[in-house]
């Protein structure tokens, strides 16, 4: 009887199932056609049409000389170029704030040159909070379309929020440059924005903010308020973008150049008040927050910001044995704050000893006379006493100077001794003056193109998108940042401040990461997990790139053509006379011969040659380049290849620099290519025009490979092999990243 109750029952409450059914099926059905649309719309179709100078004239940019602030002071300008094409000098005048003057005039003479904008520059510490009266009065007067809040700082690594060293600056610095200067900026313009009814704020955080959203209580107000009087504040939270700051320098598809990611983020403006700015990064998100279990999220998280942790402290232990600095106090600060103490924890006891260019440094006044930092620095008095660092750490050597005629020897590892020998004199002033006129005017000189590195999708699918970065994740040991960012928010107990920035953060990668135990949290570039043989084949996939124009003008002689930077020069095989007789003369003071010459014009200041080492296969195991130089003096710099452990970063390495004056000789060889790089770097002061003439000896390259490819990827030349260096330096070496161009 009961259960003929409930029989009928169910088959009366049949039809009503089935609409409910019905119902449900056909909403989830629309919301997914409604959520594919406006990916669609957001993603495909963008909305790069909202930024003009329509908005108002000036676009204004925080910390906007690095990364992506440096993307988005272009792309702005780009973005409103484009939707006037007609009008085509009506781009965004902009407005660059930073801290370092140089480095702001160097990005607004680009966006002058490049695109004939009007700009101006203001250099402030966005650590202090005394300074927005200045910013006030530079602004005083500008009619502001665009803002684009984006100056920030972030952890060097993972560390648990009591142990941060310096806990109570670390936190006024980053509530001020990551907080108060975006309140403070935007109170500045958000009142004219209102007057006339128009305006963007961009507000460039971190998808380790994503929940809460960082600064929650000024812009959760804020963008509703203003929404409805026509500005429109977005918050743009990007996962890793390879930029300095996040240390990553190789781009892959989840962690795009800035450059990539500005272009992408600034189409979905208007669309979205809270953007992950860029696809990837949209699923990303998603994944992390709606897909994966805020546990399993937490959990991955700690763990591998502990491992991340472990590593980063393993390796500055290692650095500090190999500095000999054994350190008292560790220091969670960017790379500023360890530049403002170089050089000031120790000292040599006594008297003072020379400034700063003037460090104990082997010179030498005759030609045949040899000396050796390594031995110099053994043979100098020893007493040093300690001097407690103010803040700090690791002592960033001091640049040296080399400006006497001296034969160097600039390291002795890892890869053997590296040598430099300076001339300055070499060709007497009349002379020299003669010959460079005769070669600036009579040397075929033309511009080259050369392609930047692209990373082998074949490469990345590989390794890097396994490769699990653990900064990736926001967790208990990073959690302070997302924790000062989310004082301000709406909620208020600090248990669900962690709760929600630990939920923020996991890529695809960690799915992956579950089933890679090679990858043991510590950062491994692509390059670091390739075989020999895949190596080898990193430089013939790479084929493809940018291209771009070399800042200097060159020509080439020899019997060969040469490959650099994945393009060739073809050879002139008429050496000018007057080529000849140099060469002669620099084969005789060098005792080398060489068969070929690359020849630079350095038209002015702005000219350059970026990092780089002499080191493609066809120029030979350890070559000898002999570099003379005619013209306005320029500095030649030098910079030692760090360790492995260093992983490409530069900040501790020895630094060189050799002004190169009118007629002076420049030999380097031995391992000078392996373990050194060099570049001349743009000046900012008027230069005259410079010739460099690098004599060289090329050889067939090596079978098997792309030309142009660099000796470390080359498979083993049997006389190599049987020497120290080569399959070690695999391991020692790392690859350039894409932005050392030459
Ligand atoms: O111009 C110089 O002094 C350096 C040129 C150079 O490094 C090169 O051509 O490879
Ligand atoms: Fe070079």
């Amino acid at each position: 009887m009961k259960w003929m109750n409930v029989e009928e029952t169910l088959r009366g409450a049949e039809e009503p199932l089935f609409w409910v059914g019905a119902f449900t099926v056909a909403s989830l059905a629309l919301w997914l056609v409604y959520r594919l649309l406006s990916g669609f719309r957001i993603w495909v179709l963008g909305n790069g049409k909202l930024l003009s100078p329509k908005l108002g004239k000036w676009a204004v940019v925080t910390g906007a000389t690095d990364g992506i602030g440096k993307s988005y002071a272009e792309e702005v300008v780009i973005v409103s170029l484009s939707v006037h094409p007609q009008l085509a000098r009506r781009g965004f005048a902009m407005m660059l704030i930073s801290r370092s003057q140089e480095k702001l005039d160097d990005v607004a003479r680009t966006l002058q040159e490049l695109y004939n904008v009007e700009t101006k520059t203001i250099a402030v510490d966005f650590g202090k909070s005394d300074i927005y009266c200045r910013i006030e009065a530079a602004l005083a007067g500008l009619e502001v379309g665009v803002l684009v809040n984006n100056v920030g700082v972030s952890y060097s690594y993972p560390e648990y929020y009591l142990h941060i060293p310096d806990l109570e600056n670390f936190i006024s610095n980053m509530i001020n440059v990551n907080m108060t200067s975006v309140c403070q900026m935007t109170r500045l313009v958000l009142p004219r924005m209102a007057e006339r009814s128009k305006g963007v704020i961009l507000n460039i955080s971190s998808a380790s903010g994503m929940y809460p959203v960082p600064l929650l209580t000024v812009y959760s107000a804020t963008k509703e308020e203003y929404r409805r009087q026509g500005i429109i504040i977005q918050s743009v939270l990007p996962f890793f973008v390879a930029t300095k700051m996040t240390r990553i320098r190789k781009p892959t598809l989840d962690k795009p150049t800035p450059d990539r990611y500005v272009a992408a983020e600034l189409s979905t403006v208007g669309l979205q008040s809270q953007t992950n700015g860029y696809f990837p990064h949209a699923i990303m998100g998603w994944v992390t927050t709606k897909l994966v279990p805020s546990s399993i999220v937490i959990f991955l998280g700690a763990r591998m910001n502990r491992l991340q942790r472990t590593g980063y402290l393993q390796r500055r232990r290692l650095r500090e044995q190999r500095n000999g600095t054994g350190l008292k106090t560790g220091v969670m600060t960017d790379k500023r704050q360890q530049a403002r103490v170089q050089g000031c924890w120790a000292r040599r006891a006594g008297p003072r000893g020379p400034g700063l260019n003037q460090q104990p440094f082997p010179t030498a006044n005759t030609a045949s006379a040899s000396a050796s930092w390594g031995i110099r620095s053994q043979e100098t008095p020893k007493t040093f006493e300690f001097q407690p660092p103010a803040k700090l750490v690791q002592a960033v050597p001091p640049v040296k100077l080399l400006e006497k005629e001296g034969d160097y020897e600039l390291s002795h590892g890892p890869s053997g001794v590296s040598r430099l020998l300076l001339v300055p004199g070499f060709l007497p002033p009349e002379e020299a003056d003669w010959i460079y006129s005769k070669l600036l005017a009579e040397l075929p000189w033309s511009q080259k193109t050369n392609y930047r590195h692209e990373e082998p999708c074949s490469i990345s699918s590989t390794s890097s998108s396994f490769f699990f970065s653990s900064s990736f994740i926001s967790s208990p040991s990073i959690f302070s940042s997302s924790f000062i960012s989310s004082f301000s928010s709406s909620s208020p107990s600090s248990l669900s401040s962690v709760l929600s920035c630990v939920k923020s953060l996991v890529t695809l990668n960690t799915v992956m990461y579950l089933m890679m135990p090679v990858i043991q949290g510590d950062q491994v570039t692509s390059q670091e997990m390739l075989s020999h043989e895949q190596l080898k084949d990193v430089s013939i996939v790479a084929a493809a790139g940018e291209a771009y124009e070399e800042p200097r003008l060159t020509c080439w002689y020899g019997a060969l053509p040469y490959t650099y930077a994945r393009s060739s020069l073809t050879s002139n095989t008429q050496w000018h006379p007057l080529l000849l007789k140099l060469r002669e003369a620099v084969e005789r003071r060098s005792g080398c011969s060489f068969n070929s010459l690359l020849c630079n014009l350095y038209r002015d200041g702005r000219d350059s040659i970026g990092w780089h080492s002499d080191d493609e296969a066809s120029l030979g195991h350890k070559p000898t380049i002999a570099s003379l130089s005619l013209g306005d003096t320029r500095v030649f710099s030098l910079r030692k290849i760090p360790p492995p452990e260093d992983e490409g970063d530069y900040t501790y390495v020895d630094r060189i620099q050799v002004p190169l004056s009118h007629g002076s000789l420049l030999l380097m060889s031995g391992s000078t290519q392996d373990d050194w790089q060099h570049r001349v770097a743009k000046e900012y002061h008027e230069r005259g025009p410079r010739v460099n003439l690098t004599f060289r000896t090329i050889h067939e390259e090596p079978e098997g490979h792309r030309a142009g490819t660099k000796l470390r990827f080359t498979v083993q030349h049997p006389r190599e092999a049987s020497e120290s260096g080569r399959s070690q330096n695999l391991n020692q070496h790392h690859v350039l990243p894409s932005n050392h161009l030459r």
